[in-house]
């Protein structure tokens, strides 16, 4: 089971920001309402940073029971713990280390100098979803997550960036990660995009999330975003094999959705 995408647009890439964070905070809300914690899947670059920097700036973000969300990455920069270049240190900025988060909910990627390759700290972090999913399973969410158990916990929302070449996570065109129809994370080399190792979930494993939100900003991603939109296939373009189970959002701004599909779009009001 998979959702068809649907497209918002708002007007600039301060308001797109803005209604991010505020759909994400009141989402982890509802979900923590039902189920007493959620679970959401961080993406780097700079709409997913931009987006937590938004959320930094919300007050209604206190609404949010921060000690019961799980966080997840869909993608890490396999390079040294401390280096600027982690999605995950770039998050902690941004937002993470001002929430009082449980540490041993927040799932952050092996780095080099801890795993010897990419492939390692893959392996590593896909132990680390198992793990967590059959945690999930014996505390019995039952009516969460109806299918039997699997290697990854459930995902309530996953965010996604995608870049001008149309790559999602670190999943990028024609790369063999991209191909991936078994494993659920991947060590990444050589990317188009340095630095050149990183560690990816696959698309099966971004396709388990409940919902998945593609959240792009900028002129430069309009040719990828309306490839996507268009039915390209996720091989040479990454971003058109995402989707969610019960939801694909599209949450773009106005120089993104230059190129989509007009019957696709449904425009968001400039101003309330
Ligand atoms: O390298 C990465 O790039 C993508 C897109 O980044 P953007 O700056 O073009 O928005 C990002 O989604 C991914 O997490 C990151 O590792």
């Amino acid at each position: 089971m998979s959702a068809d995408p649907r497209v918002s647009v708002h007007p600039d890439s301060s308001v797109l920001l803005a209604a991010i964070a505020a759909r994400l905070i009141t989402k982890l809300v509802d979900t923590q309402d039902r189920y007493g914690e959620a679970t959401v899947v961080l993406t780097g670059g700079s709409t997913g940073i931009g987006t937590l920097e938004a959320l930094a700036a919300s007050s209604a973000r206190r609404a949010v029971n921060w000690a019961k969300v799980n966080v997840w990455w869909g993608d890490e920069r396999f390079v040294e713990a401390d280096s600027d270049e982690r999605n995950s240190r770039q998050a902690a900025r941004a937002l993470l280390d001002d929430l009082p988060l449980d540490p041993e909910r927040v799932h952050v990627p092996g780095a080099a100098g801890e795993f010897a390759t990419a492939d390692d700290a893959a392996a590593d972090y896909a132990r680390r979803l198992a793990e967590a999913a059959a945690r999930e399973h014996a505390a019995d969410y039952s009516d969460h997550r109806p299918d039997e158990p699997g290697a990854l916990p459930r995902f309530d929302v996953l965010l996604l960036g995608v870049g001008p070449d149309a790559h999602i996570a670190s999943l990028f065109p024609e790369m063999a990660a991209v191909r991936e129809t078994e494993k659920l994370v991947v060590g990444v080399e050589n990317s188009p995009k340095p630095p050149p190792s990183r560690i990816s979930l696959t698309l099966p494993a971004i396709r388990s999330a409940e919902e998945v939100w593609m959240v792009v900003a900028g002129e430069d991603k309009a040719g990828a975003v309306g490839l996507a939109l268009a039915g390209a296939g996720p091989v040479q373009v990454p971003a058109a094999g995402a989707r969610g189970r019960s939801r694909t959002l599209w949450l773009i701004d106005a120089a993104a959705a230059a190129k989509v599909p007009v019957e696709l779009v449904r425009k968001e009001p400039a101003s309330a």
